[in-house]
């Protein structure tokens, strides 16, 4: 863990927590796919650096486990200034932010993570300090309560977020760099299981990655641990080298899906084809019927289902696709899972 950065939100420190932490890439160029987000950095990077000016407030959102805290970080490291990190629910009141902003030196950077979930008066309170570099504080309680305006250092706020419909619009304006993170193609994926691995120093080779980064949901976070679960299996059990069997047969015994679907999205796939006929239904009753916000279905879990062809979005709701319907042991109704997709534009 580097010294100077400072972690203020509570976290559970998890084995999980600690190993991602010794996994993160150390440079930019170490951090693997996302090209266009990677190269949008680098030039915005170099050209604040020449300019000796702090980097422009930047917004990292999309699904999670895809590098959002990572790229944060390489960042920091890559202008050299230090980097203060907190969440939008750890933050109760502007004083919280107070003594970090005062604190922060010039170029520093403030990591707010899950900044959809900031407060509105965080938020307010955050909007000159992103704009002018100036801090309203509040000297007492109460309607006539006396403020004064302080200069913070010149700074840059990076914000990430799993749900960037939750942002409100003046605060998606005040940022000048805005990505958003895809999930991450196969043969990336077995880059970043090789890397992993050589971190971890088990032995793994193509296909071992390949087969464990086929079944990891586009995801790094879930790569690198399905790679943890298969090295203790390969331990114990098959000498500790992973090959494309040895990764088959430990992700087998562990019940992990062919391609890689949670939970989540098994319950709101079958919930589709077993209480819906296979659609189309309405976010919201899907929402209502699995137990989880319409919002997050649409925005963490639905881009996966859509991309890798489990879902269809049409004008009239969500329909299960044929592919959905078989890989729960379903023969796909005839002439019904999207036998007509296109008459609806979908
Ligand atoms: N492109 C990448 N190359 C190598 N490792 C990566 C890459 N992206 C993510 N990882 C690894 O995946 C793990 C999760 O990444 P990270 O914590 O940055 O995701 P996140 O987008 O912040 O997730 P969340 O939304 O849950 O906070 C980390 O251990 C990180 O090292
Ligand atoms: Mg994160």
């Amino acid at each position: 863990m580097m010294a100077r950065a400072e972690i203020t939100t509570p976290e559970i420190i998890s084995e999980e927590s600690v190993v991602e932490l010794s996994l993160r890439p150390q440079r930019l160029a170490e951090f693997i796919g996302q090209e266009k987000v990677k190269g949008n950095l680098r030039i915005a990077i170099a050209a604040a650096i020449a300019r000796k000016e702090p980097l422009d407030h930047t917004l990292f959102h999309g699904p999670p486990g895809l590098g959002k805290t990572t790229l944060a970080e390489l960042i920091a490291r890559e202008l050299s200034v230090n980097i203060h990190t907190t969440s939008g629910p750890a933050i109760e009141k502007p004083g919280d932010l107070v003594g970090k902003l005062t604190n922060m030196r010039e170029g520093d950077i403030l990591f707010i993570d899950e900044i959809h979930r900031l407060r509105p008066v965080i938020e307010e309170f955050l909007y000159p300090a992103m704009e002018d570099y100036k801090i309203d504080i509040r000297l007492s309680e109460g309607p006539k309560a006396q403020t004064i305006t302080m200069p913070i250092e010149r700074f840059t706020l990076v914000g990430a977020t799993t749900r960037f419909g939750m942002l409100t619009s003046p605060m998606r304006a005040r940022f000048g760099i805005v990505e958003r993170l895809n999930y991450y193609p196969e043969d990336a994926l077995e880059l970043i299981v090789r890397r992993t691995a050589d971190v971890l120093k088990v032995p793994c080779d193509a296909g071992g990655a390949a087969e464990i980064a086929r079944r990891s949901r586009g995801t790094p976070r879930i790569a690198n641990r399905l790679l943890r679960r298969v090295r203790d299996y390969a331990e114990v059990e098959a000498g500790g080298a992973i090959s494309k069997e040895v990764a088959d047969l430990a992700l087998r015994r562990l019940d992990v899906d062919e391609f890689g679907l949670d939970d989540m999205d098994a319950r709101v796939l079958r919930c589709i084809i077993e209480k819906f006929d296979g659609g189309p239904v309405g976010i919201s009753t899907i929402a209502a019927a699995v137990g989880e916000d319409g919002g997050t279905i649409e925005e963490v879990y639905e881009p996966f289902l859509v991309q890798h062809g489990f879902l269809q979005r049409t004008p009239r709701g969500r329909m299960a696709t044929s592919q959905a319907y078989r890989h729960f042991g379903y023969e796909p109704p005839a002439g019904g899972a999207n036998a007509q997709p296109n008459l609806f534009g979908g």
